[in-house]
């Protein structure tokens, strides 16, 4: 049974149409990314799953039963870091473990070990106007994984990171979904990123978003540090096909 089941959504927003029939699958503790060109549609279907939107048409379903306020137990990375402004950095990354019913000095405790492993060691009192865009992106990531849900949905959580700090933040999450068998959802435009990371990966047409094609990457983790193998080079240069062939260029 998958985890995570979407069949033939549609959506429009504002009068237009933005997702087309679109079917997908996600197994218990699977990496799905979706790739797809800007404004196709990819944040509107994670939006969908956070209960954000409902489909006009279709069917998403978790663990078999259909979606509803309890199945929704997801924890969401947006792609805007969404702090709060008025709350130091700890206490927004604590945020969710209060949704939780954690107490703040438990929830605190709780985070406060993982501050060194994202790069913001010595932030934990700053407000989020006092942090680069980096540290804020890597802020809002530990907001999400700290939650510890079975379902990580994150949509675009690198993208706003230097290149070293990217892969830095990547290996790490690989090293993390390894031990934690998250069921993940990533939306990214980055499609070395997607190979590095994923199980499986669903590209996504213009708008109105259609799956245009599905790839499952075949090395095993760990995949980030090591040199890519013949297979996930040609696996790059295809969806890179993929991707130029449907818009276009
Ligand atoms: N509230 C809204 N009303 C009307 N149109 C909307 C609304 N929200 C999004 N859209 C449109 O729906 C389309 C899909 O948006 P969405 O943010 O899901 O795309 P995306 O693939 O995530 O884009 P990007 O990669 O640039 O983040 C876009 O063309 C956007 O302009």
């Amino acid at each position: 049974m998958s985890a995570l089941e979407l069949s033939k959504i549609c959506l429009s927003l504002g009068g237009i149409p933005v997702l087309d029939s679109v079917s997908m699958h996600v197994a218990q503790g699977e990496f799905v990314s979706i790739l797809g060109p800007s404004g196709c549609g990819k944040s509107s279907l994670l939006r969908l799953l956070t209960g954000a939107l409902t489909p006009d048409r279709g069917e998403i379903r978790v663990g078999g039963a259909p979606l509803d306020e309890r199945s929704r137990a997801f924890a969401f990375m947006p792609q805007r870091d969404a702090l709060m402004p008025w709350r130091r950095i700890i206490d927004n990354v604590i945020l969710g473990l209060e949704v939780q019913g954690l107490g703040r000095m438990e929830a605190r405790a709780k985070v406060r070990p993982l501050f060194a492993a994202f790069g913001l060691e010595g932030f934990e009192q700053h407000y989020p106007a006092q942090l680069s865009g980096g540290m804020r992106q890597r802020a809002a990531l530990m907001r999400t994984i700290v939650q510890d849900r079975p379902v990580q949905l994150l949509d675009e959580p690198f993208g706003a990171l230097d290149a070293l700090t990217r892969a830095g933040m990547q290996r790490w999450l690989e090293s993390r979904f390894k031990d934690a068998h998250w069921t993940t959802v990533l939306v990214t435009h980055d499609v070395r990123e997607a190979v590095a990371l994923s199980d499986r990966i669903y590209v996504l047409s213009p708008r109105p978003a259609r799956i245009i094609a599905e790839f499952e990457v075949p090395d095993r983790r760990p995949r980030l540090g090591a040199t890519l193998s013949p297979r996930a080079i040609r696996l790059e240069a295809e969806l890179l096909d993929t991707l130029l062939t449907e818009t276009g260029d």
